[in-house]
């Protein structure tokens, strides 16, 4: 029997679907499914043959019994066609008929069945429950269902950072992806060998994800695409959430869910090809825990709903069905990667897209039109834009605005934006449900300002911590009744439709992370204005005022300060929201809310100044650049002209730049369409700290350097991003003379290097460590700073870099990860310790390893070390050129393996430093060189014998 890889295509359409034209057959089960020992991932690739049992030919559309063979679906059905009439039908290899349905009648029924789920499904999906429209409205999917931008791959990290400035790194990412249609995710590429089985999508609050699911839903159900899969099943989290303390078997739960399958017996279950949808698992309060748990393989087993999903997605139940898994990418880890086969990302709308969508939106061509080009006014809005749920807010405000006699001024800034939004709403719900007199946003505002506040009390306090989902009782709290808030569908929807059979326990969330934010800032003020001291102390601390007391300027100033502390920028936009309900025309449109304001000019401009002269030293530079972004909710526009005639300026490196300017800097150039070819920092005239404010640029350009800079652990993360990111543009790195850096930082640049997108070719570090600083410099200069001129690219270069043994390991160890670019190493004076020197040596030994040059001068190489380290580079001698082991106190032993070395046929070595050693050998060493050199002009440098350090 052949044993071959199974076609990508075929696999997709393995399992038997129950359509009428085979139900006449009485076949035996067809299957996917392991035989016992088969436990982990159903019928590998590689054990399923490529011949068919019958023909012997190539697999088509392959198909096994429960024995184990394996057939073309259309040989097998030609032999039970011709053989077996009465309705028993067997294996044509072993006879085998235990498990056969003996009643063609039973396909008929279970035909009857999925068909009535299609029709079901379909009947759901088809219309949108669009942002935040009523449930079961009347907006068709179809219609307005824009193609987003997906790609295949993600960096494969967790992205903790605000997933709006996920959004803004995103923008950036076009080139070389993957792109793939939602309809396609379970199909092969044409390179790709192995059949895919389950999908991750990650993707930030909003981008799409629920509407992409939703589509292949009805794309499915209306007979269009994937008709190999007989049943989707759709198992949202938040919906599986309100049944987690149930025992359930995989059966009872499709009929919970799926009423319509109740018919479907386990035997049944086990022909059906199935695909599982399970979205939202950022809303799972579920515990996937995938180590250690119980094996269920049954369908009809119960168990706890967290061990049935593992057990699912591991392929012990139901091997052969399809799992897709959306979440947002903070949640996506909780998966194990090993039991990914694919992982794609939502990126929302690219700049046709988002067009796109706005047409569609609007029949009215003008409209769309006057909306196209007001959204690429403002960068902000435009960004946003990517996500579809923000093109959803925009087209409701700027509809609204242009059919309405109140046109005034179009929102530039995200706070006017979400302002007039909230107005929009609230105009929306008065139509619908108080008709009366035209009222003023001021009268509408007043009207509902209780209930807004206590929505922005609760948006308030679960930002805190993270939370988005909330149940009755925490609306409660707040002091909402469940009346109240299901009547403000455009800013707090009911997330259950009425047709979901889990419907009893209603679920709350704001339409998009964004909307609580700007509603826990309004809440903030209003706070603030009110002087709700026991708010405003629970959250800034109890000695938030200063000498000045509690004005404006103070009480911004320590929101800020908070902001700038938090790691992964959970605040960054309810700051930015803050700073821009401060302006007297947010202030008009939600004057009822926000309370008696001071808004002063003076008070303003203090505020500004704040902003200008803020403080980042020890924060985050990603951090720092929303700074610049309150300044632009302020609408002081004065810094980003100042940096627009910087960059269109001649002589860029006489302007002084403030550390605001950085910060506003590092944001254009990160966000700048084209990619920088080089940023060299210590060009630029600015302090240390403006130096550091730049890193973020890091992001957006071939090479980057910084030299001599203090750079602490964040700013490290971030260069590891850049390294991680996808597309990675960085090819080459000079952190040369960095001081400070410490275990943590180096840890974070050896994950950037590790990483597979890491394009990395030269990476210059030389950063020093805590003592001896002036001395290492000046041994720098004088004994290598002109030596290490090493011929081309591909370099890695840490001399000096006092790595502790930790760092050592870990970044030996990510070469040896990720070996195949790098063509030189240069580790020079760090003392390697033993452990250290195994990792490079098995880096050394594999056969991707193609350095060319490797400089390990002053080492403190122990004897062992030297030895394995020899015997390493004859094990894979063809690549290596430049060789530098000087003042390493080689003993003989180790001269004898380099002799070895040098004498190997395949050794191409050209160069060999300084090899000082009191022995005999390297006598006989010299001898050799020199005796080569003169023959085969192979060796540039000789040793010279010096007493050994
Ligand atoms: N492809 C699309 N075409 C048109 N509108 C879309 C599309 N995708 C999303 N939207 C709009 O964006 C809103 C949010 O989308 P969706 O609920 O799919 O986001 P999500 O990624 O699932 O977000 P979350 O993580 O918050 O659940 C939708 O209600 C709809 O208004």
């Amino acid at each position: 029997m052949c044993f071959n890889r199974q076609r990508a295509e075929s696999a997709a359409s393995s399992c038997l679907s129950m359509k009428s034209d085979q139900s006449k057959l009485d076949p035996p089960l067809f299957s996917n499914e392991p035989e016992p020992s088969d436990t982990k991932r159903g019928v590998s690739a590689e054990e399923q043959p490529s011949c068919c049992a019958r023909c012997q030919d190539v697999l088509k559309d392959p198909v096994s019994t429960s024995c184990g063979h394996w057939f073309c679906r259309q040989c097998i059905s030609s032999y039970w066609d011709q053989s077996a009439p009465s309705g028993h039908s067997s294996c044509t290899q072993c006879g085998d008929r235990s498990r056969t349905i003996s009643c063609g009648q039973t396909d008929v029924g279970l035909q009857e069945v999925l068909q009535e789920h299609k029709m079901s499904l379909r009947r759901r999906c088809e219309h949108v429950t669009e942002g935040s429209d009523e449930p079961g409205g009347g907006t068709l999917l179809n219609r307005i269902y824009t193609e987003l931008y997906i790609t295949e791959g993600h960096s494969g990290e967790a992205d903790t950072q605000h997933e709006v400035m996920q959004l803004e790194k995103a923008s950036k990412k076009s080139l070389h992806d993957t792109p793939i249609r939602c309809q396609d995710i379970f199909k092969a590429f044409p390179e790709q060998q192995r059949a895919i089985r389950v999908v991750l999508t990650n993707g930030v609050a909003g981008i799409g994800k629920t509407f992409s699911a939703q589509k292949f839903t009805l794309d499915w159900a209306e007979g269009q695409e994937n008709q190999d899969v007989s049943v989707v099943v759709v198992l949202p989290f938040r919906e599986l959430n309100l049944i987690r303390d149930e025992q359930h078997s995989l059966l009872t739960l499709l009929h919970v869910f799926h009423p319509t399958l109740q018919k479907v017996t386990a035997e049944q279950l086990a022909v059906c090809k199935l695909l599982f949808i399970f979205d939202g698992l950022d809303e799972s309060r579920l515990s996937l825990v995938f180590t250690n748990r119980k094996v269920v393989s049954d369908v009809s087993q119960k168990s706890s709903l967290n061990i049935l999903l593992v057990n699912l997605m591991e392929g012990n139940l139901l091997p052969s069905a399809l799992i897709w898994i959306t979440s947002r990418p903070a949640a996506a880890n909780q998966i194990t990667p090993t039991c990914v086969d694919r992982l794609t990302e939502v990126r929302g709308f690219t700049d046709r897209q988002k067009e796109e969508y706005f047409r569609r939106r609007f029949s009215d061509e003008e409209h769309s039109s006057t909306i196209i080009s007001h959204m690429k006014t403002s960068r902000n809005l435009h960004i946003m834009c990517r996500l579809p749920v923000f093109c959803w807010i925009t087209a409701a405000v700027l509809e609204h605005m242009l059919t309405t006699e109140q046109r005034g001024e179009l929102p530039k800034s995200l706070t006017d934006m979400f302002s007039h939004f909230l107005l929009v709403q609230t105009q929306k719900k008065k139509n619908k449900y108080h008709e009366g007199h035209e009222m003023s946003p001021q009268e509408l505002m007043e009207a509902d300002r209780e209930v807004l506040l206590k929505l922005g009390r609760l948006a308030f306090e679960h930002m805190e911590n993270g939370n988005i989902m909330f149940y009755q009782e925490d609306l409660e709290q707040c002091g909402l009744d469940v009346t109240e808030a299901s009547v403000f569908s455009g800013v707090c929807t009911q997330i259950f439709r009425r047709e979901c059979v889990m419907f009893q326990k209603p679920v709350y969330c704001f339409v998009h992370l964004s909307i609580q934010e700007f509603l826990a800032a309004v809440y903030m003020f209003h706070c603030y204005t009110n002087r709700n001291q026991k708010v405003l102390q629970d959250f800034l601390g109890k000695d938030w005022q200063d000498e000045n007391g509690d004005t404006l300027d103070v009480f911004l100033n320590k929101v800020m300060e908070k902001s700038l502390r938090s790691e992964n920028g959970h605040l960054d936009l309810f700051v930015r929201f803050l700073h821009g309900l401060c302006l007297e025309s947010n202030q008009r449109l939600l004057g009822g809310l926000l309370g008696q304001t001071e808004n002063r000019p003076e008070m303003i401009q203090r505020v500004i100044n704040n902003l200008k002269e803020m403080n980042s030293y020890e924060m985050s530079p990603d951090r720092s650049i929303n700074i610049f972004h309150c300044l632009m909710e302020m609408k002081d526009l004065s810094v980003h002209q100042e940096i627009q005639e910087f960059l269109q300026s001649e002589n860029r490196s006489e302007m002084e730049l403030s550390e605001i300017h950085c910060s506003a800097l590092a944001y254009m150039l990160q966000m700048s369409e084209e990619v920088l070819d080089e940023l060299d920092l210590n060009k630029y005239t600015t302090s240390w700290e403006g130096k550091r404010r730049l890193i973020p640029a890091v992001r957006n350009c071939r090479k980057f350097r910084l030299y001599n800079c203090e750079l602490s652990e964040s700013h490290c993360e971030v260069v590891a991003s850049a390294l991680k990111s996808n597309p990675s543009h960085l090819t080459d790195l000079d952190l040369s003379r960095s001081i400070n850096l410490q275990d943590s930082g180096v840890k974070h640049l050896s994950a950037g290097l590790q990483s597979p997108n890491c394009k990395l070719e030269t990476l210059r570090s030389i950063p020093f460590g805590q003592s001896n600083v002036k001395l290492r410099i000046q041994n720098l200069n004088t004994s290598d700073g002109s030596s290490i001129i090493l011929p081309t690219y591909f370099l890695f270069r840490l001399e000096y870099c006092w790595l502790s043994e930790i760092s050592c390991d870990s970044l030996v160890s990510a070469l040896k990860s990720n070996p195949s670019h790098l063509k030189h190493l240069d580790l020079s004076f760090n003392i390697l310790q033993d452990t250290s020197l195994k990792h490079l040596c098995s880096f050394l030994e594999s056969p991707d390893c193609i350095l060319k040059t490797l400089r390990l001068r002053r080492c403190r190489l122990s004897e062992i070390s030297c030895d394995s380290l020899v015997s390493a580079l004859k094990s894979n001698p063809s690549h290596l050129e430049h060789l530098d082991l000087s003042r390493n106190n080689l003993q003989d032993s180790s001269v004898k393996h380099l002799l070895d070395l040098v004498e190997s046929p395949d050794c191409s070595l050209k160069t060999l430093r300084s090899v000082e050693s009191s022995s005999q050998s390297l006598l006989l060493l010299t001898v050799f060189y020199e005796t080569q050199s003169l023959s085969k002009q192979r060796f540039s440098v000789s040793c010279k014998p010096t007493a050994s350090q």
